[in-house]
């Protein structure tokens, strides 16, 4: 269970976040959507130790990132696809990763096959890799630890719709195995097609939070552009 609580950021003179408060359940995956500068970002680094809050928690299956004992176990995080060495290869890199996080080296092959790419593409440097490759990749590092809740930014930057296709069947399988997905995105649709429930942000401020069905999929981006209306860029 993902619960962001009373969650209140501050960068200077700027509100990244202003009293946020949403969960996500096990076995569910939730949309957060917004504007550039919405506070997004800044709610997903929270949940793992990369932002810390001036007031309020972040908390996955109750406790802050920080205090966790065996953090590869309870989330795993994309957030940004850039993050990799150019110089090693992925197989590399997700080796590398297994040993700081105490995970057998057999998660490498596991999480490489289940993010779809090959031995061979295992074997090239994350310097040569596709924007979608890097992606695929930085979904194998957040798989690696079999988390109970991922935290993903923009996780479909770059797939093309073959791999957005498969990456909606990725998350799907994992929250049918009680997994509690958080994925940022700024596209409606695949938001309305992947995500059981909506979280609409803007100015740092939840604007809406409900279940998204067949009626309100379709009424997705008309209330987007209402409720975020006057939210202008803040980035
Ligand atoms: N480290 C930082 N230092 C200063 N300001 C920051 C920092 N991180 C975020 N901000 C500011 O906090 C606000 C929220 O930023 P955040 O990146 O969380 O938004 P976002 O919704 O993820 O945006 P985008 O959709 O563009 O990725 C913005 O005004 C941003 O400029």
């Amino acid at each position: 269970m993902i619960n962001l609580t009373h969650l209140t950021k501050r960068f200077g003179a700027t509100v990244a976040l202003d009293d946020v408060t949403f969960s996500v359940a096990p076995g569910t995956i939730v949309g957060f959507l917004g504007p550039n500068g919405a506070g997004k970002s800044t709610c997903l680094r929270s949940l793992v130790g990369l932002v810390r809050p001036d007031s309020g928690e972040a908390t996955v299956n109750g406790m802050a990132y920080a205090t966790l004992a065996d953090p590869a176990h309870v989330v795993g995080a994309l957030l940004s696809a850039d993050s990799f060495h150019p110089g090693r290869t992925g197989r590399e890199t997700l080796r590398l990763a297994s040993i700081t996080l105490g995970l057998p080296a057999s998660r490498v092959d596991d999480a490489l096959d289940e993010v779809g790419l090959t031995a061979a593409e295992g074997r090239r440097r994350v310097g040569t890799y596709s924007l979608g490759m890097r992606q695929r990749l930085g979904l194998a590092h957040a798989l690696l630890g079999d988390p109970a809740a991922l935290v993903l930014d923009e996780p479909a930057n770059g797939l093309d719709p073959q791999g957005q296709r498969w990456l909606a069947g990725l998350l799907r399988s994992r929250a049918e195995r009680g997994c509690a997905v958080l994925l940022s995105s700024h596209d409606l649709h695949e938001v309305s097609r992947l995500a059981d429930r909506v979280v609409m942000v803007a100015r740092g401020r939840v604007l809406a939070d409900e279940p998204i069905t067949a009626a309100s999929s379709a009424e997705l981006e008309e209330q987007y552009f209402t409720l975020t209306s006057g939210a202008d860029r803040a980035a």
